[in-house]
């Protein structure tokens, strides 16, 4: 007997064209899956239709769509054990990156179909379901300043553009953090609590290498002291992402909680999982398993070799070559 899955799709996320994505998506899943297939609309937005596929007793859920459609499914489902399947087709496609799940249809679908479920942890954001972050300061001035528009236009350039916008403006403010144990007090210019996170979600590298189902919470804070710390701050959380060698730098801490609250003086603008929700003070907490993910089977071996796909490309074995000779 085929599985059964509910589909919720967003047909206006990043820039490919949505009836194409859609048909590509059917033709890999429906042999194999009843696919239920909803789209979103400006008006019903993919938490409402998981939450009415979790009513209807869904026993799996796919969500394709970008950052935002992603993560809405996601928060619906935390607590609900019923696995999520991921077919990024936004811009930034953090969430994907973030759990190691490919970003292309036809990888994602594979992995739907053969891949194997993992638990991860989710959190809540005053009260709100959290699957990657929530930036404070920076982060959240960046989502705010990447508009639809130029989203559309320049893809994930617009994230980077804006990034720099930030940096020409940037600002430092008061921050009190609070964990199970402690209360720190500090002027910083971005904190960011991170549950998971992609290496391009830069601010939340302190630590590099979060760790997804260990049951608490990353907080980064960057405190540079002008605006040239603040883009060498910058450089070198990229360098930590990409080097999995945590943060050295003086202005620049991090630490582990299962529950973090940050308040700052002024409030500062919240992003959580790519949607301004509004300003500090925030009060994080982390659901230890909260979400079950459809993931590839193993970690992709590194291909040695790609080719398929260049323009005008043709592959001819070589008669003579010097390993034929040999063998
Ligand atoms: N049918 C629709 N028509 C217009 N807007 C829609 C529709 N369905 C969903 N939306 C809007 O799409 C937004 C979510 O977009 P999503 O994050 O999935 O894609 P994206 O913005 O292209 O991706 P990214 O966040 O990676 O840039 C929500 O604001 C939602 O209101």
């Amino acid at each position: 007997m085929n599985r059964s899955a509910c589909l919720i799709f967003n047909p206006v996320a990043g820039q490919s064209d949505p009836d194409r994505d859609l048909a590509q998506i059917r033709a890999l899943l429906d042999p194999e899956i009843d696919l239920d297939i909803y789209l979103t609309t400006p008006d019903i937005d993919a938490t409402r239709l998981a939450k009415e596929a979790i009513e209807r007793g869904a026993s799996s859920i796919i969500a394709s769509g970008g950052d935002g459609t992603l993560s809405a499914t996601a928060g619906a489902l935390v607590g609900t054990n019923i696995p999520l399947g991921i077919i990024s087709r936004g811009t930034a496609n953090a969430f994907a990156s973030a759990m190691g799940i490919p970003d292309t249809i036809d990888a994602a679908c594979e992995t739907i179909l053969g891949g194997t479920t993992r638990v991860v942890d989710a959190a809540y954001c005053n009260g709100k379901p959290m699957v990657l972050l929530a930036g404070i300061g920076f982060e959240a001035e960046m989502v705010e300043r990447a508009d639809r528009e130029t989203k559309n236009r320049l893809g994930i350039l617009a994230y980077i553009l804006a990034g720099f916008q930030q940096l020409r403006d940037f600002d430092r403010f008061e921050v009190e953090i609070e964990t199970e144990d402690k209360i720190i007090k500090l002027a910083a210019a971005a904190v960011t609590v991170a549950n998971a996170a992609p290496p391009t979600s830069v601010l939340a590298q302190g630590p590099a290498g979060l760790i997804v189902d260990d049951g608490l919470l990353d907080l980064t804070v960057v405190a540079p002291v002008n605006r040239a710390g603040a883009i060498a701050a910058s450089y070198h959380l990229l360098q930590t992402a990409l080097s999995g060698n945590a943060a050295e730098r003086e202005d620049i801490g991090y630490l582990r909680a299962r529950r973090i609250q940050v308040r700052t003086d002024p409030p500062q603008k919240v992003v959580l999982d790519g949607e301004i929700i509004g300003t500090t003070p925030v009060d994080i907490e982390c659901v230890p398993g909260g979400l079950t993910l459809l993931v590839p089977q193993v970690e992709e071996a590194q291909q040695k070799e790609k080719l398929e796909g260049l323009p005008n490309l043709t592959i001819e074995p070589k008669q003579n070559s010097i390993l034929s000779e040999e063998v």
